[in-house]
């Protein structure tokens, strides 16, 4: 049977609905212009009609007769004089006209005293630096006028700069980072310190913007956010300098916030992130992030803990959490398997390539390694004569992309050259939290920010660089530690139902049903480094022994991390199996 064609406004609709609204607009728009005097007049006759009636209300009772008579005499001399009538109209129209118009006080002009004063001072403070003796035509000279060096200014309420663009002279070395960055120390001083600005040089036009930018939002808690697998967010950012926003609930309120997303997996450009922060200023907080983001997306993680305090206690046994290490043994048990498991990874990916046929779905499943501090681990492992766990992420960072391994790095932000070479030069997507120098955020992110660092900052706020690209300003989304007395409820319970459920007993513990799962009430308190685990346990910090580490078990595909006593068994059939079927390693004797 032949089709039959579509009516055409249903084939082509979206283009005639388009067109037919871009009509409607235009007509609107001229009928409002070719409206415009009648608007005014039929306004102005609205004006003085209230007028009339306040003066009638306004006439005593008295006295309303003689105005009565008075109005009677003038409307009939009107009406008995040749064109009284068509002169009478004409006169009500134009005061009509005349009350209707526009009365908005039009805006005032150009600086007042204060801000006029402000632009002054900052002028003169900028000739030394844009002015040459040589030159005979100075923009910038002593005693000179500001209106031509700054083209465009705008105030707040408070009387401080919101906008301000510099016209500078062609002769300035607007190239040179030194030279920028004495102008931009300059303008952020007599802007008022306590803000963050943007700098914008644009060296074609020799201008100079300077903008204030709003602090980031520090209310967004942990919640699910719209990704897709393989994406991460690591915070939220400035409107305007990412492509894409996120719809965030926020309580009852939704809103869309600009998202900075790190994308990991197989086409990644920055396959693993390094984070560095001063104490306290959130790195533990981002990882949690990450691991509940991976979770979600069916990941595994493996967690090394070297601050020893606890923080991820919470996610132990949970599903997909292979292990939570915080001692030199587990830690080196754990990283150890992981660079196996990448290596077995790769072979077998090889192996079904080579076959023609798809890569093994076990080697597929995102593989998350999150390790928190690792500096920590250095010096005690020398001290013991064992191996630095950091020498362990090199075969994860450098084959992980390939493998779907995906490394975390979180260390203090002044032990960033304590951090082994494959580490920095594998991490290239990297984050810096807390208050930091423009020498320490160079050095850390690869290049400046283009915002101005303040001394003061919410924890969860800095700058994240995804490779090669912008610097971006951050703030992390609230995740704290839900078995932390200091947390608040409400971001205890945003974190707690993230939390996959608990499938792997830590230590002496039993299996709690799902309606077993902890809440606020149960939660424990966070625990310092050797004090009780979550189960009660000596939980050991970096500097102890683990009585016992933690026994991971992993689900479904993924290879178990067997306790220590299974663990010497595992061995042992693993050599059996590799004298049996030996297999070429990556990178590993
Ligand atoms: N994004 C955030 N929003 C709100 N509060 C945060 C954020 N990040 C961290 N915090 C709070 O700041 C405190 C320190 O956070 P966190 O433990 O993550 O820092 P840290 O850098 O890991 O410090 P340390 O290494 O000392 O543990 C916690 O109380 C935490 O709840």
């Amino acid at each position: 049977m032949a089709r039959r064609p579509l009516p055409r406004i249903l084939s082509n609709g979206g283009a005639q609905l388009a067109r037919s609204r871009e009509l409607a607009r235009t007509a609107a728009d001229g009928a409002t212009d070719v409206l415009q005097p009648l608007l005014t007049i039929g306004r102005g006759l609205g004006r003085l009609a209230s007028a009339a009636r306040r003066r009638w209300t306004e006439t005593p009772r008295d006295r309303r007769g003689a105005l009565l008579f008075l109005v009677a005499s003038v409307v009939l001399v009107v009406a008995l004089m040749p064109y009284g009538p068509l002169l009478a109209a004409v006169a009500l129209m134009a005061a009509a006209a005349w009350q209707g118009r526009d009365r908005t006080p039009p805006a005032p002009e150009g600086p007042d005293d204060t801000q006029a004063k402000r632009l002054s001072s900052l002028y003169e403070a900028l000739v030394p630096y844009f002015s040459l003796a040589e030159d005979p035509d100075p923009l910038y000279t002593h005693g000179g006028s500001w209106e031509k060096a700054f083209p465009a200014h705008e105030f707040d309420d408070g009387g401080r700069f919101s906008h301000l663009v510099v016209h500078y002279p062609a002769y300035f070395t607007d190239g040179e980072a030194a030279a920028r960055a004495r102008i931009e120390h300059l303008l952020t001083a007599k802007a008022g310190r306590g803000r963050e600005y943007r700098f914008t040089w644009d060296e074609e036009a020799n201008h100079l913007t300077l903008t204030v930018l709003e602090p980031l939002p520090t209310d967004i808690a942990a919640q699910r956010f719209v990704t897709a697998p393989g994406e991460t967010v690591l915070g939220f950012t400035d409107p305007g300098h990412v492509q894409r926003t996120l719809p965030l609930t926020h309580g009852e309120e939704r809103r869309d916030v600009p998202p900075v997303v790190w994308r990991t997996g197989v086409r990644s450009t920055e396959p693993h992130l390094l984070v560095l922060g001063r104490p306290g200023t959130g790195t533990s907080t981002l990882l949690r992030s990450i691991a509940l983001q991976a979770l979600h997306h069916g990941g595994d993680l493996l967690i090394v803990d070297g601050g020893g305090t606890g923080e991820y206690a919470c996610l132990t046994g949970r599903d997909g959490v292979l292990a939570v290490e915080c001692g030199l043994t587990g830690v080196l048990t754990g990283l150890e398997w992981a660079a196996q498991e990448t290596e077995r990874r790769l072979i077998a990916a090889n192996r079904a390539r080579q076959e023609g046929e798809p890569t093994p779905e076990d080697t597929r499943r995102p593989l998350w390694l999150l390790v928190d501090r690792p500096s920590a681990f250095a010096h005690l492992s020398g001290a013991e004569g064992r191996e630095d766990p950091q020498s362990l992420l090199q075969v994860p960072l450098r084959h992980g992309r390939a493998a779907h391994v995906t490394v975390v790095v979180a260390d203090q932000l002044d032990a960033l050259g304590t951090l082994s070479d494959a580490v920095r030069q594998h991490t290239r997507a990297r984050v810096v939290l807390g208050a930091a120098g423009p020498d320490e955020l160079t050095a850390a992110l690869g290049a400046p920010p283009q915002t101005t660092p303040v001394d003061q900052v919410p924890p969860g706020r800095g700058y994240a660089r995804l490779g090669t690209g912008p610097v971006h300003r951050l703030q992390v989304p609230a995740t704290p530690d839900p078995y932390d007395d200091a947390t608040s409820d409400a971001h205890r319970q945003a974190v707690l139902a993230l939390l996959p459920p608990r499938t792997t007993p830590a230590d002496g513990e039993r299996v709690p049903d799902a309606p077993d799962l902890p809440d606020a009430s149960e939660a424990p308190p966070a625990t310092a480094a050797g004090g009780p685990a979550t189960d009660g346990t000596p939980m050991p910090g970096p500097e102890t022994e683990p009585v016992a580490p933690v026994a991971p078990v992993a689900p479904k595909t993924v290879p178990t991390l067997a306790p220590p006593d299974a663990e010497e068994a595992a061995r042992e059939e693993a050599e059996r199996a590799r004298e049996k079927n030996p297999v070429p390693t990556l990178g590993k004797p």
